[in-house]
């Protein structure tokens, strides 16, 4: 650690060092430091050593070493710079308030940005009739191939009785960080997380999410988190049509609706009833997935590729077909994910399948899925999706 520089006033490395710190974001806002009131002090002394003091926002903020590394690497790049010391400190509560009121930019407390008539932010809800089929690896691994195609990506996981999208990000113990009342989403590979499990103090505790809690947790994770800009807002809805699905509905009506379903008749049945009732609450059902497919196994003497239907086949189809009847407007089969245990592990261990193994056909599968629902986000409403169901 390098002494404290006695400082320089208008050193010419001065102008240099503070345009290098407007390129460091904030790790959990993603905005630059600079524009956030977060840098202090910036001190050049005789020898070009710099110090910066960074203001965090609360005192053991988790994402403090990044921002010390994030700002030492910046400054250091600086021609002429011999060496970065990083002092960290915290706002004081008048900070706070100000940078809380900076984000929230005139919106009252308890607006929902994405159910404001200008939001640019499409929001996919995804639904399954029953638990179990996939929901939750298919809107991680989604959230995931959408942000790997450079758009900015939020996840919410609703789902009160899994709420196991953050044990598949490998972020199961992550709890996000408050400035005044306002919850800032968890940063991870990439996407912006926030969960109803991350709510709970600790774990494993157990609520009871009924009511008026559950409707006070649901407004907290739209209104209260910053989300800041987004293309994509991925809910993780829990199974059936319970009350989750219907305070959302009534929350943001304006939000497309996915219905994952596996080939199995039964499980098509009662996914045909979720999507039915998102669109009671007026959401659009945009589309099918079909998961857990095949099991694709190659046979050890011909070298061929062989598909077994482990769960029957034609749920997804027969899930688009009964919705495009019920709703009056096509729903079509969007994807059909194939049965695959590295989808598993990868959910298991923290590295979902499309960042972990891209050539899966599962994570290939799946990026399809992303890259078609994006092509219809950029303008092409009305269009063909132009994907190819696998395997048909
Ligand atoms: N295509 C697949 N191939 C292999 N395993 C899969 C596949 N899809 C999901 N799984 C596994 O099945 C289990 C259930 O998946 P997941 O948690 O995504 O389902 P869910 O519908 O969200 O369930 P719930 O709503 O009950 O939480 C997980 O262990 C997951 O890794």
């Amino acid at each position: 650690m390098l002494d404290a520089p006695t400082p320089v006033l208008d050193h010419p490395l001065l102008p240099p060092v503070r345009e290098a710190l407007t390129r460091v974001d904030d790790p959990e806002i993603k905005k630059p430091i600079t524009e956030l009131g977060m840098v202090a002090a910036v001190e050049v002394d005789a020898t070009g050593q710099v110090r910066v003091e960074v203001l965090l926002t609360v005192s053991g903020c988790p994402m403090k070493d990044t921002l010390r590394r994030e700002v030492t690497a910046a400054v250091s790049a600086v021609e002429g710079v011999t060496g970065v010391r990083v002092d960290l400190g915290v706002m004081s509560d008048e900070q706070r308030v100000a940078l809380r009121e900076q984000l929230k930019g005139g919106q009252t407390d308890r607006d929902i940005p994405f159910a404001q008539p200008g939001s640019l932010t499409k929001v996919i809800a995804v639904a399954s009739g029953k638990g179990g089929v996939g929901k939750s690896s298919v809107t991680v691994n989604l959230a995931l191939a959408l942000a790997a195609a450079g758009r900015k990506v939020g996840l919410l996981d609703a789902d009160i009785y899994g709420h196991s999208v953050p044990a598949m990000l490998g972020i199961a113990d992550a709890r996000p960080t408050s400035v005044e009342d306002m919850i800032l989403p968890v940063p991870s590979n990439g996407l912006k997380v926030m969960s109803i499990g991350m709510l709970k103090p600790r774990r494993d505790q157990v609520i009871a999410w009924r009511g008026p809690i559950l409707d006070r947790a649901l407004t907290q994770m739209l209104a209260d988190v910053y989300w800041g800009d987004l293309d994509y807002l991925l809910l993780d809805l829990p199974p059936g049509t319970g009350d989750v699905a219907i305070s959302l509905g009534q929350k943001l009506p304006n939000a497309e609706v996915l219905v994952v379903t596996t080939p199995q008749a039964a499980a098509a049945e009662v996914a045909e009833r979720a999507g039915t009732m998102a669109s009671m609450m007026n959401q659009r059902v945009i589309g099918v997935v079909e998961n857990m497919s095949y099991l694709a196994v190659t046979c050890p003497h011909c070298g061929e590729e062989q598909r077994h239907e482990v769960f029957g086949s034609g749920g997804g189809q027969d899930t688009a077909d009964g919705l495009t009847t019920r709703l009056g407007y096509d729903v079509p089969l969007l994807a059909r994910v194939p049965l695959d245990p590295q989808l598993r592990a990868g959910g298991d261990e923290g590295a979902p399948v499309v960042t972990s193994a891209p050539a899966q056909p599962s994570a290939q599968a799946l990026a399809a899925l992303a890259d078609g629902l994006d092509r219809r986000g950029r303008g092409l409403l009305g269009r063909q999706l132009g994907l190819a169901p696998a395997g048909r």
